[in-house]
């Protein structure tokens, strides 16, 4: 497809209307994050395929539900946030509303930009985004990359988009499935991690609801503390680690279990199933 120039748009700063299109887990989450921010409702469009959901959405947000090719016809940015399996459906039925010089930003995992741009019009920007779920209390962690029409300032509509829920980066669309394993996917990892270490309190005797008191604010503190003495965390480790200590005996056990190395086969595994995700349409 060639580059067309856009002449109507999205405008810098996000002030165009947007349409989010599959609001699930992360369309709401986004959502909500929009109007958390003080975007105004009468900016934003929502299409969803599910009746009920659709209702539920316009009861709690107070929000314009329509059905897609409408949204996709008068939204200056289309926001797709469907499984990657029903991307292609959703990108060839909104396809014949769009026209050059809309922005189209896509938060679903291993969906390439050359796949979304051979399904539409010439000239229709497109940014491919990897968000992550603490959005939804404004600390999630975005990734974004441009398509091959996209010019900078719809990378930066896209990345005031996803600012107004936590931090944004910019990385070139080759990283994205690393990303995806790594931010996209991290919370569920450490989410994974808490729910062993509270099962581990529970069998070491401690009451379930102190179990996970001592744990979730275990995880919070640490965070906190990478992020606030910016420290790396091998010396933070080291700080907790006594010599011939309780820490050293855990840790010992750890390495000994290999969990470090299976850190690495699993986020392996997420980074190739990304890379798969877009074959899966063709
Ligand atoms: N859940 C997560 O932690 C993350 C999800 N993502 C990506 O976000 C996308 C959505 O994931 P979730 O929100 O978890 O899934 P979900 O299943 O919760 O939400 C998808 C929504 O899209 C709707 N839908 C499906 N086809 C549609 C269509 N043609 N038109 C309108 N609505 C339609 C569904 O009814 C559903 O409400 C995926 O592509 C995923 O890779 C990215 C990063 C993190
Ligand atoms: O599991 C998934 O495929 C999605 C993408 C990243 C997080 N959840």
């Amino acid at each position: 497809m060639t580059a067309t120039t856009a002449t109507t748009g999205p405008r810098a700063g996000g002030d165009g209307v947007v349409a989010i299109l599959g609001v699930g887990v992360m369309g709401e989450t986004l959502l909500s994050g929009l109007l958390r921010a003080g975007r105004p409702t009468a900016g934003l469009l929502v299409g969803e395929k599910r009746a009920e959901r659709a209702e539920e959405l316009r009861e709690r947000y107070g929000v314009t539900v329509v059905d897609n090719r409408e949204a996709a016809a008068r939204a200056d940015t289309v926001v797709v946030v469907v499984k990657p399996q029903d991307m292609g459906e959703l990108l060839a039925e909104i396809a014949p509303d769009l026209r050059a010089g809309q922005l189209v930003v896509s938060l679903a995992a291993g969906i390439t930009t050359a796949f979304i741009e051979s399904h539409l019009p010439d000239g229709v920007a497109v940014v491919r985004v990897m968000p992550n779920t603490p959005a939804l209390v404004d600390e999630g962690m975005a990734a974004i990359s441009r398509g091959s029409h996209c010019d900078e300032e719809h990378l930066a509509v896209a990345e005031s988009l996803l600012a107004a829920t936590g931090r944004v980066v910019r990385v070139p669309e080759k990283q994205q499935d690393a990303v995806t394993a790594i931010s996209g996917s991290g919370p569920a990892y450490l989410f994974f991690v808490v729910e062993a270490m509270i099962e581990a309190g529970v069998h070491l005797g401690l009451p379930r609801t102190t179990a996970t008191e001592l744990v979730v604010q275990t995880v919070v503190g640490s965070a906190k503390l990478l992020r606030e003495t910016g420290e790396h965390p091998t010396v933070l480790r080291e700080q907790v680690t006594s010599p011939g200590g309780t820490t050293a005996a855990a840790i010992r056990e750890l390495e000994d279990h290999k969990v470090r190395a299976a850190f690495l086969t699993a986020m392996e595994a997420a980074r190739d199933r990304s890379r798969s995700l877009s074959g899966d349409q063709q």
